[in-house]
């Protein structure tokens, strides 16, 4: 069992109109929902999270969330002068969401400035697994982003292994060619990588898992995981198919909010506990169905666990 999983990105205030047309909100951001799935999922692992928050209201609040789901963050940095970050959901009647987002400049975008000026780099513990995302890279100015690279390839080097989900969002690059350059690096540094086939067809026009498959062979990703919608999930290692595990549909779609970053959870959790790839999926994949049937990204805890106990009891 391998212990410690850190997970790099910005959590927001997030904003929904409940049935009643009021505003709830809660805290969500897609590495931390995947932190979140990742503890629930498997308790014994702990579970780290880094970013940048601020001195206002929302982030005292924010840090408390953490806290409730046994979420460590020691390793934030708090930025004197920038808040964190806020987002809105709208579903459409499918439960198909969109987001609004008011998070330029949030505490988070500062996050390499946070780091180095704190100097809190070498006290860092060993991580066994470090998780980021497309949005972690996204919300950086340009040359944070390549410094963000260079302390993935440190963390790599002292031995972490590397996992990464491009979760791309067209708003966050100027151009696709932008996204990609990004996006290559990302890949070039990562062990395993959960990309939406959506992801790769708008980004490369890649209509066929295999073309995905020889793209990222090139990039040396050595487990590769294909989120392929409704034709199912397709899991590759060292170019080897492994498994295709086929969709099975939520009783209902209420907000498809976090289905990625719940089924990279789960996933990772698994891993980390040493299932094997395919019994990861179809946990992962029981673990998002759930969440897309939920108004908002974290399912209350105890719909979630009692979820969990029954399905698992399965395998
Ligand atoms: N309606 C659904 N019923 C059952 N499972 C679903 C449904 N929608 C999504 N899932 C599961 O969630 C996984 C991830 O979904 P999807 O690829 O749409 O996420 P995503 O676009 O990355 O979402 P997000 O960025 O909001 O996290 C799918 O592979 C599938 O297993
Ligand atoms: O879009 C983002 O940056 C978010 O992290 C908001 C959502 O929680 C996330 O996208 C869901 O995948």
């Amino acid at each position: 069992m391998k212990n410690s999983l850190l997970a790099i990105g910005e959590c927001m205030v997030e904003l929904s109109l409940s049935n009643s047309h009021s505003l709830q909100h809660s805290f969500a951001g897609d590495t931390y929902n995947s932190l979140v799935y990742a503890k629930r999922w498997q308790p014994e692992i702990d579970c780290f999270f880094l970013s940048g928050i601020g001195q206002d209201m929302f982030s005292s609040m924010m840090t408390e969330h953490w806290k409730a789901h046994g979420i460590e963050g020691q390793f934030v940095l708090c930025s004197p002068d920038h808040n964190v970050g806020i987002y809105a959901i709208k579903n459409d009647p499918s439960g198909e969401r969109q987001f609004d987002y008011w998070r330029k400049d949030s505490a988070a975008t500062q996050l390499m400035y946070l780091i180095e000026q704190s100097d809190s780099e070498p006290t860092w513990p060993h991580f066994d697994l470090v998780y980021f995302s497309g949005i972690s890279l996204g919300i950086l100015a340009e040359d944070d982003k390549s410094r963000f690279i260079d302390l993935i390839k440190r963390l790599r080097s002292n031995g972490s292994k590397i996992a990464f989900d491009p979760n791309y969002r067209p708003k966050m690059w100027s151009t696709k060619d932008h996204a990609i350059q990004w996006l290559e690096a990302a890949y070039s540094v990562s062990d395993i990588v959960l990309p939406g086939f959506d992801d790769h067809y708008d980004l490369f026009g890649h209509t066929s898992v295999e073309e995905i498959v020889g793209y990222c062979s090139q990039l040396h990703v050595s487990e590769l995981i294909i989120k392929a919608g409704k034709q199912g999930v397709f899991a590759f290692e060292n170019d080897r198919a492994v498994c295709h595990v086929p969709f099975t549909p939520a009783k209902v779609q209420r907000d498809t909010t976090a289905a990625g970053d719940s089924f990279a959870g789960v996933y990772l959790a698994c891993r980390m506990a040493s299932k094997d790839v395919q019994t990861a999926i179809e946990q992962a994949t029981g673990a998002a169905g759930l969440v897309v049937q939920h108004q908002g990204a974290i399912v209350e805890h105890s719909i979630f666990d009692v979820f969990r106990q029954q399905f698992t009891q399965a395998f």
